[in-house]
């Protein structure tokens, strides 16, 4: 008897398919049946002939005619070889050569119709061989695979079409029926096939849009599942004491905007639940993210639980930690800064974790140090964290470990476009604030050639002349912090001696010493320094609202995001903020970019002009901006699909077990995956 065959056979089930293979295909991720099934193509080639005179130069194509010629081979180097001949097309004739495929010839013979798959050059008046079509092929689009040195393509599809041959009937329908009614979709079958193997372009075209959809909806039921099962009661429920929090909330030195309100409303009502708080924060920059994150960490603290803030570096927790003891100085909170520079100091070290082990430190501010392996908490309820460190699997592995399930909030100042929200954050609840503190004026954004930095320099000073602060961002020179330096090193000469002795100007840069640093953004706050000169360490939060003017040189080699993140550290106060932008960009997107920044102070808007400038490709193929990859849609282009998908799982996923219609095959399908765990997480 033979076994049953199951789509997560491996590769090697299927004839010819021996070790050497198996490891070529697992480095393309095909590893089972199903992943060859799902390995589509990522274009085609379209041999169905066409006229001479709609091909364009170097096009690839399928030409047809009739062989006007014998075929010469002739010969040359080291077993090279070339094999000419003419076709005749209509009444055209036009060269066709093949390189090293000598044994071609025997093919071709004077007056058979042909149809032959080349590139052509349309100077020479030749095709540039690459196939003779089967006259079987001619209307077909022939699938394009990934493949390797060690597979190659035709190989790929080979499998595939044995794989699909064999396996076919196993592959079952996970859309609803009656969705695939509502948007006219094939079956799971039929779509494969149509991808892999369409009759035209039309069926092809067709069988993408339902692997589109099946791909976004059941991504969209996976996350939508995730979420709710999250819901249940595992997690800490912190019971904070109001009164305290609005004591807090009464001592702040603004009133919250009505933005923040409403978020430190939604936290807190995860907070006080039981299950596992899993929240995104977005603000665009200087709205004020920082507060909402402090006073859910005081309430955590109210509920009696410790509570930790882990920012991306070590000026930021500096920052926090002085914010917060001011904050807190008059609430019984016991805070604590860990960075590496304090766990440097051996006394203090110990002194630290001990306090953090038995329950002296109430809140703490970090650096990544926090999670190490030497710190343990007695009792930590909240975790606040930001986009930097996203607090993946293998974090909350480590805080379980140490046995915390801790809440989790994320905060993010790199507004993401809707689009990418929903896939990116798919399984998260988001907070929004989408409001600036009242009385904020935009930032004034100019663009000025490098020749106009004389300009730049005397508006500068007549900005410090009323009492502003300035800070001067030197190019970024990419991959080479060396060079980074020593462009800051000149750029704070040159502005040394433009500006000293009436005005001081400071360095910062991210090869100094923490204490250095510290030192130095601390001279800064206190006015004692007017200018300061740094490179991207002040990107991220540093918040001195007294600092109005900003001037980014190079300003084209920096994206749009970390623009707007550096153009954000102006623009904090009540005062009216400058930001200049020193650039010649060398081509058109560099332009692009310094109009972008010249029209909005909008994170929102630039995130949604990045993503257009950048093209998809670019974004959606960087893993760090953890963007699940899609084989098939592109949460961009198809952002309708997308927005269908969506609101059809929610429909789904509001039945825990999906028993509405038949879907017994899509429930099992999202356990199993659940089971397996996700990537996204
Ligand atoms: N409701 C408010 N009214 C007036 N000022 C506020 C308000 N909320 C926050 N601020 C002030 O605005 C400035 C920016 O706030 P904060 O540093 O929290 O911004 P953020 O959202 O963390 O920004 P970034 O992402 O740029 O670091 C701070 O100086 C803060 O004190």
């Amino acid at each position: 008897m033979t076994k049953m065959k199951k789509l997560d056979d491996p590769v090697s089930v299927l004839p010819g398919v021996g070790p050497k293979k198996v490891v070529a295909l697992n480095k393309l991720n095909i590893n089972t049946i199903e992943d060859l099934l799902n390995a589509f193509p990522f274009r085609y080639e379209d041999f169905a002939a066409r006229k001479l005179a709609e091909v364009n130069d170097q096009e690839k194509v399928a030409l047809k005619g009739t062989v006007a010629s014998e075929p010469v081979v002739s010969r040359f180097g080291r077993n090279k070889n070339r094999l000419n001949f003419r076709l005749l097309i209509e009444h055209e004739v036009i060269m066709v050569t093949f390189f090293n495929q000598a044994y071609l010839a025997k093919q071709i013979e004077t007056g058979k119709e042909m149809a032959i798959y080349g590139k052509w050059d349309a100077k020479k008046q030749r095709l540039m061989g690459i196939k003779i079509l089967a006259a079987a092929a001619e209307d077909e689009l022939g699938g394009v695979y990934r493949s390797s040195k060690e597979i190659k393509q035709s190989q790929v599809k080979k499998l595939v079409a044995e794989a699909f041959q064999a396996y076919h009937e196993l592959l079952v329908d996970l859309i609803p029926l009656a969705l695939r009614k509502k948007y006219r979709l094939m079956s799971r079958v039929e779509m494969v096939r149509n991808i892999h193997f369409p009759d035209n372009a039309t069926t092809a075209k067709l069988a993408r849009r339902t692997g589109i959809f099946e791909e976004f909806f059941l991504f969209q039921v996976k996350v939508q599942y995730l979420k709710k099962h999250n819901r249940v009661a595992d997690g800490i429920k912190l019971d904070y004491d109001l009164s305290k929090l609005k004591v807090l909330i009464a001592q702040l030195p603004f009133t919250l905007t009505a933005a923040q309100k409403r978020v430190v409303n939604e936290i807190c009502a995860d907070l006080h639940h039981d299950y596992h708080m899993n929240r995104l924060l977005q603000g665009d920059v200087g709205s004020g993210k920082t507060i909402v994150a402090a006073i859910a960490l005081y309430a955590a603290v109210t509920a009696g639980f410790q509570a930790a803030l882990m920012v991306p570096t070590e000026i930021l927790a500096q920052q926090h930690a002085e914010k917060f003891a001011h904050l807190f100085k008059d609430l019984d909170v016991n805070l604590a800064l860990l960075t590496s520079a304090t766990l440097g100091r051996a006394s203090q070290r110990k002194e630290l974790l001990k306090n953090l082990a038995n329950g002296q430190v109430d809140l703490v501010v970090g650096t990544h140090a926090l999670i190490q392996d030497d710190v343990n908490f007695k009792k930590l309820g909240l975790v606040v964290t930001d986009e930097q460190h996203r607090f993946g699997v293998s974090q909350r592995q480590i805080l379980r470990q140490k046995g915390h399930a801790p809440d989790v909030l994320m905060m993010t100042a790199t507004p993401i476009p809707r689009t990418l929200a929903l896939t990116t954050y798919g399984e998260m609840d988001v907070s929004t604030i989408d409001e600036l503190p009242a009385g904020r004026k935009a930032i004034e954004t100019i663009w000025l050639k490098n020749k106009q930095q004389e300009q730049a320099y005397a508006f500068i000073e007549k900005q410090l002349d009323n009492g502003a602060q300035v800070y001067i961002v030197s190019p970024l020179i990419a991959e080479s912090e060396m060079m980074d330096l020593k462009n800051a090193e000149e750029v704070y000469l040159k502005a040394k001696k433009r500006l000293e002795p009436q005005y001081h100007v400071g360095l910062l840069h991210g090869k100094m010493k923490g204490e250095e640093k510290e030192q130095v953004m601390r001279a800064f706050k206190a006015q004692q320094l007017h200018v300061l000169v740094a490179t991207t360490v002040i990107e991220v939060g540093v918040d001195v609202p007294n600092a109005t003017v900003m001037m980014i040189l190079d300003a084209d080699r920096f994206g749009l995001a970390q623009l707007h993140q550096l153009r954000g550290r102006v623009g904090r106060g009540t005062q009216q903020s400058y930001c200049l932008l020193l650039a010649d960009p060398k081509n058109e997107y560099g332009s692009a970019r310094m109009k972008v920044m010249t029209q909005t102070n909008d994170g929102f808007v630039i995130a949604q002009k990045d993503l257009e400038l950048r093209g998809q490709g670019d974004v959606l193929g960087s893993k760090q901006a953890g963007v699940p990859d899609f084989k098939l849609g592109d949460p961009v282009a198809n952002l309708n699909v997308l927005q269908v998908a969506q609101k059809e799982a929610a429909q789904i996923v509001k039945d825990p077990m999906f028993t509405t219609g038949n879907q017994s095959e899509l429930y099992r399908y999202v356990r199993r995956s659940l089971v397996t765990g996700m990537s996204f997480d």
